[in-house]
Protein backbone atom coordinates (compact mmCIF):
# COMPACT_ATOMS: atom_id res chain seq x y z
CA UNK A 1 0.00 0.00 0.00
CA UNK A 2 1.46 3.12 -0.69
CA UNK A 3 1.70 5.97 1.26
CA UNK A 4 -0.72 9.16 1.78
CA UNK A 5 0.13 12.53 -0.38
CA UNK A 6 0.23 15.90 -0.19
CA UNK A 7 -2.86 17.20 -0.96
CA UNK A 8 -6.63 16.42 -2.34
CA UNK A 9 -10.30 15.41 -0.87
CA UNK A 10 -12.16 12.90 0.62
CA UNK A 11 -13.26 10.72 -1.83
CA UNK A 12 -9.74 10.28 -3.56
CA UNK A 13 -8.05 6.88 -4.07
CA UNK A 14 -5.22 7.74 -2.11
CA UNK A 15 -7.69 9.23 1.25
CA UNK A 16 -7.55 7.64 3.92
CA UNK A 17 -10.93 6.30 3.71
CA UNK A 18 -10.03 4.46 0.63
CA UNK A 19 -6.93 2.89 1.59
CA UNK A 20 -8.26 1.37 4.82
CA UNK A 21 -11.12 0.14 3.09
CA UNK A 22 -8.54 -1.76 0.29
CA UNK A 23 -6.40 -2.96 3.13
CA UNK A 24 -9.27 -4.89 4.69
CA UNK A 25 -10.79 -5.83 1.70
CA UNK A 26 -6.60 -7.59 0.82
CA UNK A 27 -5.92 -8.24 4.55
CA UNK A 28 -8.92 -9.17 6.39
CA UNK A 29 -10.50 -6.82 8.85
CA UNK A 30 -7.99 -6.84 11.67
CA UNK A 31 -6.09 -4.42 14.03
CA UNK A 32 -3.14 -5.59 15.90
CA UNK A 33 -2.15 -3.36 18.47
CA UNK A 34 1.64 -3.39 19.26
CA UNK A 35 1.29 -2.53 23.46
CA UNK A 36 4.89 -3.27 24.77
CA UNK A 37 3.39 -3.70 28.46
CA UNK A 38 6.11 -5.04 30.66
CA UNK A 39 4.56 -7.75 31.97
CA UNK A 40 4.37 -9.21 27.99
CA UNK A 41 8.42 -8.24 27.84
CA UNK A 42 9.09 -10.19 30.88
CA UNK A 43 6.71 -13.09 29.39
CA UNK A 44 9.08 -12.63 26.34
CA UNK A 45 12.21 -13.31 28.28
CA UNK A 46 12.84 -9.33 27.84
CA UNK A 47 14.29 -7.17 29.91
CA UNK A 48 11.90 -4.20 31.53
CA UNK A 49 14.16 -1.53 29.45
CA UNK A 50 14.71 0.21 25.91
CA UNK A 51 16.82 -2.52 24.67
CA UNK A 52 13.07 -4.79 25.93
CA UNK A 53 11.31 -2.64 24.61
CA UNK A 54 12.89 -2.79 21.04
CA UNK A 55 13.22 -6.23 20.07
CA UNK A 56 9.43 -6.83 20.99
CA UNK A 57 7.96 -4.18 19.24
CA UNK A 58 10.16 -4.48 16.15
CA UNK A 59 9.84 -8.87 16.75
CA UNK A 60 5.71 -7.86 16.58
CA UNK A 61 5.86 -5.59 13.66
CA UNK A 62 8.33 -7.25 11.32
CA UNK A 63 5.94 -10.88 12.29
CA UNK A 64 2.76 -9.47 11.36
CA UNK A 65 3.03 -6.28 9.28
CA UNK A 66 2.42 -8.07 6.23
CA UNK A 67 -0.44 -10.04 7.45
CA UNK A 68 -2.79 -7.40 8.62
CA UNK A 69 -4.65 -4.74 7.49
CA UNK A 70 -3.59 -2.07 10.73
CA UNK A 71 -0.98 -1.97 13.10
CA UNK A 72 -1.72 0.05 16.70
CA UNK A 73 1.46 0.59 18.06
CA UNK A 74 0.22 2.30 22.09
CA UNK A 75 2.58 5.20 22.03
CA UNK A 76 2.47 5.33 26.23
CA UNK A 77 4.50 2.11 26.38
CA UNK A 78 7.35 4.00 24.33
CA UNK A 79 6.76 7.20 26.04
CA UNK A 80 7.46 5.76 29.15
CA UNK A 81 11.00 4.88 28.29
CA UNK A 82 11.98 8.63 27.05
CA UNK A 83 13.61 9.71 24.11
CA UNK A 84 15.00 6.34 23.40
CA UNK A 85 11.34 5.00 23.49
CA UNK A 86 10.11 7.20 20.93
CA UNK A 87 13.02 6.45 18.41
CA UNK A 88 11.77 2.59 18.79
CA UNK A 89 8.48 3.96 18.09
CA UNK A 90 9.73 5.77 14.81
CA UNK A 91 11.54 2.62 13.70
CA UNK A 92 8.16 0.34 14.18
CA UNK A 93 6.19 3.05 11.95
CA UNK A 94 8.87 3.03 9.25
CA UNK A 95 9.13 -1.21 9.38
CA UNK A 96 5.06 -1.05 9.24
CA UNK A 97 5.14 1.19 6.58
CA UNK A 98 7.52 -0.52 4.48
CA UNK A 99 5.87 -4.08 4.90
CA UNK A 100 2.18 -2.31 3.59
CA UNK A 101 0.68 -2.19 6.76
CA UNK A 102 -1.40 1.08 7.70
CA UNK A 103 -0.27 2.48 10.89
CA UNK A 104 -2.91 3.60 13.54
CA UNK A 105 -1.13 5.08 15.78
CA UNK A 106 -3.12 5.25 19.34
CA UNK A 107 -1.95 8.85 21.21
CA UNK A 108 -5.93 9.63 22.37
CA UNK A 109 -4.93 12.76 21.98
CA UNK A 110 -7.77 16.15 22.67
CA UNK A 111 -6.94 19.91 23.16
CA UNK A 112 -7.86 23.45 22.34
CA UNK A 113 -7.92 23.89 18.63
CA UNK A 114 -4.60 25.94 18.75
CA UNK A 115 -2.36 23.10 20.53
CA UNK A 116 -4.26 19.93 18.58
CA UNK A 117 -3.04 21.87 15.54
CA UNK A 118 0.57 21.24 17.14
CA UNK A 119 -0.83 17.51 17.70
CA UNK A 120 -1.89 17.57 14.09
CA UNK A 121 1.53 18.83 12.45
CA UNK A 122 3.68 16.06 15.27
CA UNK A 123 1.43 12.76 13.70
CA UNK A 124 0.05 13.62 10.69
CA UNK A 125 2.13 16.00 8.23
CA UNK A 126 3.96 14.61 5.90
CA UNK A 127 7.50 13.99 6.75
CA UNK A 128 6.76 14.68 10.53
CA UNK A 129 9.24 11.98 12.50
CA UNK A 130 5.87 10.13 13.91
CA UNK A 131 3.60 10.91 11.01
CA UNK A 132 1.37 7.71 10.95
CA UNK A 133 -1.51 7.04 8.94
CA UNK A 134 -4.60 7.52 11.23
CA UNK A 135 -4.05 8.12 14.96
CA UNK A 136 -7.29 8.25 18.14
CA UNK A 137 -8.14 11.77 19.37
CA UNK A 138 -10.25 12.06 22.43
CA UNK A 139 -13.51 14.80 21.69
CA UNK A 140 -14.62 15.75 25.48
CA UNK A 141 -12.82 19.37 24.89
CA UNK A 142 -15.57 19.20 21.74
CA UNK A 143 -15.78 17.55 18.59
CA UNK A 144 -14.87 21.23 17.21
CA UNK A 145 -11.42 21.58 19.00
CA UNK A 146 -10.15 18.46 16.79
CA UNK A 147 -10.72 20.38 14.22
CA UNK A 148 -6.85 20.96 12.79
CA UNK A 149 -6.27 17.46 13.22
CA UNK A 150 -9.75 16.60 11.05
CA UNK A 151 -8.75 19.23 8.51
CA UNK A 152 -4.88 18.60 8.24
CA UNK A 153 -5.43 14.30 8.28
CA UNK A 154 -8.45 15.12 4.99
CA UNK A 155 -5.51 17.03 3.05
CA UNK A 156 -2.77 14.69 4.27
CA UNK A 157 -4.48 11.57 2.57
CA UNK A 158 -4.52 10.50 6.27
CA UNK A 159 -7.49 9.55 9.37
CA UNK A 160 -8.57 10.20 12.74
CA UNK A 161 -10.33 7.79 15.08
CA UNK A 162 -12.37 9.51 17.90
CA UNK A 163 -13.50 8.35 20.97
CA UNK A 164 -17.36 8.23 21.03
CA UNK A 165 -18.34 4.94 23.11
CA UNK A 166 -14.80 3.02 24.63
CA UNK A 167 -14.31 -0.38 25.52
CA UNK A 168 -13.61 0.39 29.43
CA UNK A 169 -16.51 0.10 31.88
CA UNK A 170 -15.46 3.36 33.01
CA UNK A 171 -17.07 5.02 29.78
CA UNK A 172 -20.24 4.51 30.03
CA UNK A 173 -20.67 7.17 32.87
CA UNK A 174 -19.80 9.84 30.93
CA UNK A 175 -20.65 8.58 27.37
CA UNK A 176 -23.45 6.98 27.54
CA UNK A 177 -25.09 10.61 29.47
CA UNK A 178 -27.70 12.74 27.38
CA UNK A 179 -25.89 15.36 25.37
CA UNK A 180 -27.29 18.60 25.00
CA UNK A 181 -30.10 18.25 22.47
CA UNK A 182 -30.92 14.93 22.45
CA UNK A 183 -29.15 11.77 22.38
CA UNK A 184 -26.20 10.59 24.58
CA UNK A 185 -22.71 12.29 24.07
CA UNK A 186 -21.41 8.97 22.43
CA UNK A 187 -23.89 9.57 19.59
CA UNK A 188 -23.04 13.24 19.26
CA UNK A 189 -19.67 12.08 18.65
CA UNK A 190 -20.79 9.88 15.93
CA UNK A 191 -22.92 12.18 14.69
CA UNK A 192 -20.51 14.54 14.27
CA UNK A 193 -18.29 12.86 12.34
CA UNK A 194 -21.12 11.72 10.02
CA UNK A 195 -21.23 14.86 8.44
CA UNK A 196 -17.71 14.99 7.84
CA UNK A 197 -17.54 11.98 6.46
CA UNK A 198 -20.92 12.81 4.01
CA UNK A 199 -20.37 11.95 0.93
CA UNK A 200 -17.30 10.26 1.32
CA UNK A 201 -16.57 6.80 -1.15
CA UNK A 202 -16.16 4.68 -0.15
CA UNK A 203 -15.50 5.57 3.48
CA UNK A 204 -14.82 8.50 5.09
CA UNK A 205 -11.49 9.48 6.81
CA UNK A 206 -13.14 10.29 10.48
CA UNK A 207 -13.54 7.02 12.46
CA UNK A 208 -15.33 5.93 15.42
CA UNK A 209 -14.16 4.42 18.42
CA UNK A 210 -16.56 1.64 19.89
CA UNK A 211 -15.60 -0.79 22.20
CA UNK A 212 -16.74 -4.33 21.01
CA UNK A 213 -17.99 -4.86 24.84
CA UNK A 214 -20.45 -2.46 24.52
CA UNK A 215 -24.11 -3.12 24.56
CA UNK A 216 -26.08 -3.28 20.95
CA UNK A 217 -27.68 -0.59 20.28
CA UNK A 218 -25.86 1.68 22.47
CA UNK A 219 -24.69 3.72 19.18
CA UNK A 220 -26.34 4.28 16.01
CA UNK A 221 -23.63 3.41 13.19
CA UNK A 222 -25.92 3.42 9.79
CA UNK A 223 -25.31 7.16 8.42
CA UNK A 224 -21.85 7.25 9.69
CA UNK A 225 -20.01 6.61 6.91
CA UNK A 226 -16.53 6.03 8.01
CA UNK A 227 -14.32 3.38 9.63
CA UNK A 228 -15.69 1.97 13.25
CA UNK A 229 -12.70 0.60 15.75
CA UNK A 230 -13.39 -1.72 17.76
CA UNK A 231 -11.35 -2.48 20.89
CA UNK A 232 -11.30 -4.87 23.33
CA UNK A 233 -12.13 -7.80 21.59
CA UNK A 234 -10.12 -10.66 22.96
CA UNK A 235 -7.83 -9.53 26.25
CA UNK A 236 -10.98 -7.68 27.21
CA UNK A 237 -13.47 -10.71 26.61
CA UNK A 238 -15.20 -9.42 23.65
CA UNK A 239 -15.30 -12.45 21.23
CA UNK A 240 -16.47 -12.49 17.33
CA UNK A 241 -19.59 -13.41 18.10
CA UNK A 242 -19.93 -10.00 20.14
CA UNK A 243 -18.78 -8.04 17.25
CA UNK A 244 -22.12 -9.49 15.70
CA UNK A 245 -24.10 -8.97 18.04
CA UNK A 246 -22.81 -5.19 19.23
CA UNK A 247 -22.39 -4.15 15.01
CA UNK A 248 -25.05 -6.12 13.38
CA UNK A 249 -24.78 -4.98 10.08
CA UNK A 250 -22.68 -2.09 10.22
CA UNK A 251 -19.80 -4.84 10.67
CA UNK A 252 -18.38 -4.11 7.56
CA UNK A 253 -16.67 -1.41 8.39
CA UNK A 254 -15.69 -2.05 11.81
CA UNK A 255 -11.91 -2.85 12.50
CA UNK A 256 -11.76 -5.04 15.64
CA UNK A 257 -8.40 -4.22 17.51
CA UNK A 258 -6.78 -7.30 19.47
CA UNK A 259 -3.42 -6.52 21.14
CA UNK A 260 -2.91 -8.31 24.75
CA UNK A 261 -4.57 -11.76 23.14
CA UNK A 262 -2.41 -11.71 19.78
CA UNK A 263 1.22 -10.59 21.48
CA UNK A 264 1.18 -13.48 24.05
CA UNK A 265 1.73 -16.23 21.01
CA UNK A 266 5.63 -14.66 21.03
CA UNK A 267 8.17 -13.91 20.95
CA UNK A 268 7.71 -16.80 17.95
CA UNK A 269 7.02 -14.88 14.54
CA UNK A 270 5.48 -17.91 13.37
CA UNK A 271 3.14 -18.19 16.86
CA UNK A 272 2.37 -15.00 16.26
CA UNK A 273 1.42 -15.26 13.03
CA UNK A 274 -0.28 -18.61 13.92
CA UNK A 275 -2.42 -16.78 16.35
CA UNK A 276 -3.21 -13.76 13.44
CA UNK A 277 -4.41 -16.38 11.50
CA UNK A 278 -6.80 -17.84 13.35
CA UNK A 279 -8.07 -14.59 14.57
CA UNK A 280 -8.90 -13.65 11.00
CA UNK A 281 -10.55 -16.85 10.53
CA UNK A 282 -12.93 -16.44 13.28
CA UNK A 283 -13.78 -12.78 12.08
CA UNK A 284 -14.20 -13.57 8.22
CA UNK A 285 -16.53 -15.84 9.39
CA UNK A 286 -18.69 -13.52 11.68
CA UNK A 287 -18.59 -10.61 9.04
CA UNK A 288 -19.84 -13.37 6.11
CA UNK A 289 -22.66 -14.32 8.72
CA UNK A 290 -23.63 -10.53 9.20
CA UNK A 291 -22.92 -9.91 5.02
CA UNK A 292 -26.32 -12.84 4.36
CA UNK A 293 -28.77 -11.47 7.36
O1 LIG B 1 -8.32 3.81 21.24
C1 LIG B 1 -8.02 2.66 21.56
O2 LIG B 1 -7.23 2.02 20.89
C2 LIG B 1 -8.75 2.04 22.67
C3 LIG B 1 -10.04 2.53 22.91
C4 LIG B 1 -10.89 1.82 23.77
O3 LIG B 1 -12.07 2.15 23.91
N1 LIG B 1 -10.40 0.74 24.44
C5 LIG B 1 -9.12 0.30 24.27
O4 LIG B 1 -8.78 -0.72 24.88
N2 LIG B 1 -8.26 0.98 23.44
C6 LIG B 1 -6.85 0.55 23.28
O5 LIG B 1 -6.85 -0.72 22.64
C7 LIG B 1 -5.85 -1.58 23.22
C8 LIG B 1 -6.54 -2.81 23.79
O6 LIG B 1 -5.60 -3.74 24.19
P1 LIG B 1 -5.98 -5.25 24.57
O7 LIG B 1 -7.02 -5.17 25.62
O8 LIG B 1 -4.70 -5.83 25.03
O9 LIG B 1 -6.49 -5.90 23.29
C9 LIG B 1 -5.12 -0.75 24.25
O10 LIG B 1 -3.98 -0.19 23.62
C10 LIG B 1 -6.09 0.36 24.62
O11 LIG B 1 -5.44 1.55 24.97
Amino acid sequence: MSGPVASGAAGRPDAFGARLAEAMAARGPLCVGVDPHPSLLSAWDLPADVTGLERFALTATEALAEHVAVLKPQSAFFESHGARGIAVLERVLDTARQAGALVLLDVKRGDIGSTMAAYAAAYLADGAPLAADAITVSPYLGFGSLEPALSQARRTGRGVFVLARTSNPEGHAVQSATAAGDGTVAQSVVDAAAERNAGAEPLGDVGVVVGATVKPGEVRLDGLNGPVLAPGFGAQGATARDLRRVFGPELGAVLPASSRDVLRHGPSPLALRTAVRRTRDELAAVVETARSL
